[in-house]
């Protein structure tokens, strides 16, 4: 049988990656493929010959990507671009070729993957996005495949390498947010455009792919809540630790009597859960499933080879399913297309968990009594309050609480109230907490 032919797109840190990994783990990728895998075409703009290694193999390079997607010889697209356009141009033009497609880009499954799939049914062929949620984890593959059998209840990932990176960099090496922003960038883990990193897009994304895969929705980006790292203060992850927690941002997709919550933002964690203890680049996802129980999946989530070893993987199940009747594939989304629901993804007022709440209040007697009268009001119960120490010349005190479990929309009344006391002053700093137990 001849190679099956692969023509990619980019030549990046993924693209990059996925050259060196083909070429290095060849005769083992052959061997459980079935057949061997060879780059015929790349396209780039730009690429630095010298970082890759394989690159020598690949007959035809050159700059323009659609004439790799136009091209009869290619079996299998790579879209390693990343972006919208002129990605999701490509990646139709290539299905409408009747040719497969790998990809690792997140943003473009998230906002088109509905269409996407769509057209990829219709012509009988596949799109692949392991590397896409998660980096080398096979997050998809577990949710997709080795969980078929549950009603999953939740999921909770740390799913942004570049955010973790930066988050531990400045808890254990008390390193500037800038400069261990500029370190993940130089190490190939940020998106072209970091804000999509730092401001939670990119978890978002991600968490709108696998809330898809574990609940049988159609992917709808614009219904998950985001909120990212940047402004989290250093005191508060200092607090946390003193009162027992790690901040970790999170992407959380949660089932309840209502519908689906879907977010993205920084949260406590008790600092003796095995997920607040993944630091660095490195990646966890935990899915709770109803007949299974918690499960945890562990690894790089961004990083040349890493990402590249999801992405080969996608092309070694095409290859293998390559004389497969297109109908028995596995669904894209997991569920088969005609069986997704409308089961409503909530709005963030909607969501219940529990807060760490950090406000400043003049130290005088009934400040404390009037904060809790609110709290009682509002039926929010307090697990627990402490008071600091003022920084010098501070007439106004820190005070952190932490309380149980309830709805966005009634925080929400009590932090308005409580800020409008005249003995509180600046704004409630409000960090959402779980406890992640099974
Ligand atoms: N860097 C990482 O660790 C990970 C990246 N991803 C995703 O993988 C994709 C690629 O990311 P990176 O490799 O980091 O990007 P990169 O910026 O390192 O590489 C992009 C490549 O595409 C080429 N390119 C861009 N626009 C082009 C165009 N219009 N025509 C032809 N070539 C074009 C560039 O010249 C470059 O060779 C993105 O979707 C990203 O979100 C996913 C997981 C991890
Ligand atoms: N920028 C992303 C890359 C992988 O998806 C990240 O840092 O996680
Ligand atoms: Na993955």
């Amino acid at each position: 049988m001849r190679p099956v032919n692969i023509g990619l797109l980019g030549l990046g840190t993924v693209g990059g990656g996925t050259v060196t990994v083909l070429t290095r783990n060849a005769s083992e990728i052959t061997r459980r493929a079935g057949r061997a895998i060879q780059i015929t075409h790349a396209a780039a703009q730009f690429y630095d010959p010298q970082r890759i290694s394989g690159l020598d193999q690949i007959k035809h390079i050159g700059s323009d990507p659609f004439a790799v997607v136009n091209d009869p010889d290619v079996d299998i697209v790579i879209e390693l671009i990343g972006g919208y356009s002129p990605a999701r141009e490509l990646v139709l033009a290539a299905i409408e070729n009747g040719k497969h497609v790998v990809t690792a880009n997140k943003a473009l499954i998230a906002r088109h993957g509905n269409d996407i799939f769509a057209a990829a049914q219709a012509k009988g062929v596949t799109v692949a996005f392991e590397a896409a949620v998660a980096g080398g984890i096979p997050i998809i593959k577990a949710l997709r495949e080795g969980l078929a059998a549950n009603r999953i209840e939740w999921i909770a990932g740390i799913i942004n390498g570049t955010g973790n990176f930066i988050l531990t960099a400045m808890r254990d090496q008390q390193r500037p947010f800038a400069e261990a922003l500029a370190e993940a960038q130089a190490l190939g883990y940020a998106e072209a455009d970091p804000t999509f990193d730092i401001e939670g897009i990119d978890a978002a994304h991600k968490l709108t792919i696998l809330g898809s895969l574990a609940f049988g929705i159609p992917l709808q980006f614009d219904k998950t809540f985001t909120e990212g790292i940047s402004k989290l203060h250093a005191q508060d992850v200092h607090f946390a630790a003193e009162l027992g927690y790690r901040i970790k941002h999170l992407g959380i997709a949660r089932r309840t009597a209502e519908g689906i919550e879907m977010r993205v933002h920084p949260t406590l964690i008790p600092h003796r859960r095995l997920i607040a203890n993944v630091d660095g680049v490195m990646n966890a996802v935990l899915i709770k499933g109803d007949a299974v129980g918690p499960t945890l999946y562990y690894g790089a989530g961004a990083g040349a080879l890493p990402t590249a070893s999801a992405v080969i993987a996608d092309v070694v199940d095409i290859v293998r399913a390559l004389t497969a009747n297109p109908h028995h594939r596995v669904p894209h989304l997991a569920f088969q297309p005609g069986e997704l629901s409308d089961t409503p993804v909530l709005n963030i007022d909607q969501i219940e968990t529990a807060y760490y709440l950090r406000l400043f209040a003049l130290d005088q007697p009934g400040v404390m009594a009037q904060i809790a009268g609110i709290f009682g009001e509002e039926g929010i119960s307090l697990e627990a309050i402490q008071q600091k120490e003022p920084a010098d010349g501070d007439t106004h005190v820190p005070l952190i609480m932490l309380t149980h479990r309830v709805r966005e929309a009634r925080m929400n009344q009590a932090i308005r109230r409580i800020e409008a006391l005249d003995a509180v002053s600046g704004a409630v700093v409000r960090i959402r907490m779980e406890t992640l137990a099974g």
